[in-house]
């Protein structure tokens, strides 16, 4: 019986889902995970199979033992017992495969065919790529000509990031899928769009009359996004040197949950309306199409060495797999306008790096200062209102509200009120990867990027990555765990604000109202 008890609506159909890049650090650490929780809470029933594909050699056994190991060290769920575990082990096979080598899909598609039989799965064919991206066109042809996409049921694409290098390189992966998928059967993944407080955002704005009213340039001063990450480039260095923090994480996540905070509501809340908003959203960028705007607007910085918690922490160019002359940036922030009607004159502030004090994704919405208040000008400082959604690892949102300082006559203090969600749900809340399987298996789009929304996200990032090549405007450096070079604080106090502090931390004038224990 699955732990979640209400799940006959929830429940995929018959799938045989794919894993291409088996043996990766993604497929251990996020997908087999993810596909237990689901098994665990009875979104995926027992007519499921799931054939990873690498290269390497592994023995059913030896595919079943990593994937225990990978359960065990990185799901939200325990192993209930041996006999549950036999049973979704079952599930797992391995064909050990060179995604070149069509001879070998061949074979595949006699193994899908009997698996398909066994656990009476109706031809659904999921092919999850967790590959490096210049294998993808090969695998999409390759399913093709083996034959992978005959049958009867629906074949779906899920594709990782990054999609392209940039718009040219984009173009031409998105023709070469286009070969073989239609775009409503290609689900680009974007796992920030997975995240339970992204998802929010949504609800957060459209469903609270105290919000939407506001969320225009009449009220709102300035929005402030921030993804922070404590670790350095870990075993990635190849891969990031090539891409660097724009690409990695600005291309994506970040203008993605600009989208959500910005764009109009919907007309319905389905996947093709949407994503029609967020589209606009990202055609309404300002572009920066000089190395001038772009060095007003944009700060680049890479880390050096640096020391957290007495442990000396490596720069970036002693990083392993790191060009030791690298100019890749670890480090961005930029200034973004939204040049539509609601957003005319609002700053969006964006900042993202590795090796920064905190791990931590947070949305900060500032609200005007209120006119001719009677306490302005007299000894209080008032603070502006803040909405601050909490993304990650923390989730939930605040609200900072300037009121009176109780048993004061009349001292005001700025005081946050809290909806901690994590601390409601715990840790248990599904990962982002759980919800975008089970997503892309019943059909829905909703939180996958669609391609004019990677198109016009890469033209508008392509111009800073032009000025950058070009040297506008010059490397920054910040050691590692702090909060990046001084440029960046520079980039807001030149319109009159700052940073707010991520958690509320170092913020000890605020009083905050938790939820009562
Ligand atoms: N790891 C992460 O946290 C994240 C990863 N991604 C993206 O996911 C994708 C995979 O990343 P990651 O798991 O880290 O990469 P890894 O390098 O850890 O894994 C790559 C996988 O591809 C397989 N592979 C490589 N070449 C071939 C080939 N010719 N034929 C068949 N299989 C092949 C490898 O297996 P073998 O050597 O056995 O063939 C391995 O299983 C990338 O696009 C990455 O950008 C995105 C977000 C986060
Ligand atoms: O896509 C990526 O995201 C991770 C950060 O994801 P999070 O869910 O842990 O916040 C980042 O480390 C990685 O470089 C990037 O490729």
């Amino acid at each position: 019986m699955a732990d979640n008890q209400n799940v006959e609506a929830l429940q995929t159909p018959g799938t045989a889902f794919f894993i291409f890049g088996a043996t990766g650090d993604l497929a251990h650490r996020k997908l087999y995970p993810a596909i237990y929780s689901l098994y665990r809470e009875g979104k995926i029933a027992e007519d499921f199979a799931v054939i990873g594909v690498a290269r390497r050699p592994r023995t059913p056994e030896q595919f079943r033992s990593d994937l225990r190991e990978s359960i065990t060290e990185f799901c939200r769920y325990k192993i209930k017992d041996e006999e549950e575990w036999n049973r979704f082990a079952e599930h797992f096979e391995y064909k050990s495969l060179d995604i070149n080598n069509l001879d070998g899909y061949v074979e595949l598609k006699q193994h899908t065919e009997a698996l398909e039989q066994k656990f009476n799965i109706p031809g659904n064919r999921l092919f999850y790529l967790a590959l490096a991206p210049e294998l993808f066109s090969s695998v999409s042809l390759n399913l093709k000509k083996g034959g992978m996409l005959d049958s009867e049921g629906w074949h779906r694409l899920v594709i990782e990031k990054p999609f392209g290098y940039d718009l040219p390189s984009a173009e031409k992966l998105n023709a070469e899928l286009n070969e073989v998928f239609k775009e409503e059967e290609i689900y680009r993944i974007d796992h920030y769009l997975g995240k339970e407080m992204v998802q929010n955002i949504e609800v957060i704005r459209f469903a609270n009359a105290f919000f939407e009213p506001l969320w225009n340039n009449k009220h709102i001063s300035n929005v402030q996004i921030t993804l922070s990450e404590t670790v350095g480039v870990e075993e990635r260095g190849g891969y990031y040197d090539h891409a660097g923090a724009l690409r990695d994480m600005g291309q994506n996540h970040m203008l993605q949950m600009l989208t959500m905070i910005a764009m109009e509501p919907p007309s319905r809340l389905l996947a093709e309306d949407i994503r029609d908003e967020k589209v606009k959203v990202l055609r309404s960028l300002r572009h920066y199409n000089t190395n001038e705007e772009v060095g007003e607007n944009v700060v680049r910085a890479q880390y050096t060495g640096g020391e957290k918690g007495g442990k000396k922490l490596p720069g970036y160019r002693e990083e392993d797999k790191v060009d030791p002359n690298s100019n890749t940036e670890t480090y961005f922030a930029a200034r973004l306008f939204v040049d539509n009607f609601r957003w005319a004159g609002v700053p969006f502030y964006i900042r993202t790096g590795k090796r920064l004090p905190v791990k931590t994704t947070e949305v900060v919405v500032e609200f005007k200062n209120m006119p001719n208040n009677v306490y302005l000008g007299q000894k209080h400082s008032l603070e502006p209102n803040l909405l601050v959604i909490r993304v990650n690892p923390m989730e939930g949102i605040y609200i900072k509200i300037n009121a009176k300082n109780p048993g004061t006559e009349s001292e005001i203090k700025p005081t946050a009120m809290e909806f901690c969600q994590s601390c409601l749900v715990g840790i248990n809340s599904p990962e982002a990867y759980e919800r975008l399987l089970h997503d892309a298996a019943n059909g829905d789009s909703t939180y996958f990027t669609r391609w004019d929304e990677v198109a016009t996200a890469w033209s508008f990032i392509d111009k800073i990555a032009k000025a950058w090549k070009e040297g506008t405007p010059k490397l920054e450096t910040y050691p590692a765990g702090t909060w990046g070079p001084q440029a960046t604080h520079d980039l807001l106090a030149k319109d009159g604000f700052r940073w707010w502090p991520v958690n509320g931390q170092e913020e000890d004038n605020v009083i905050w109202l938790k939820p009562a224990e």
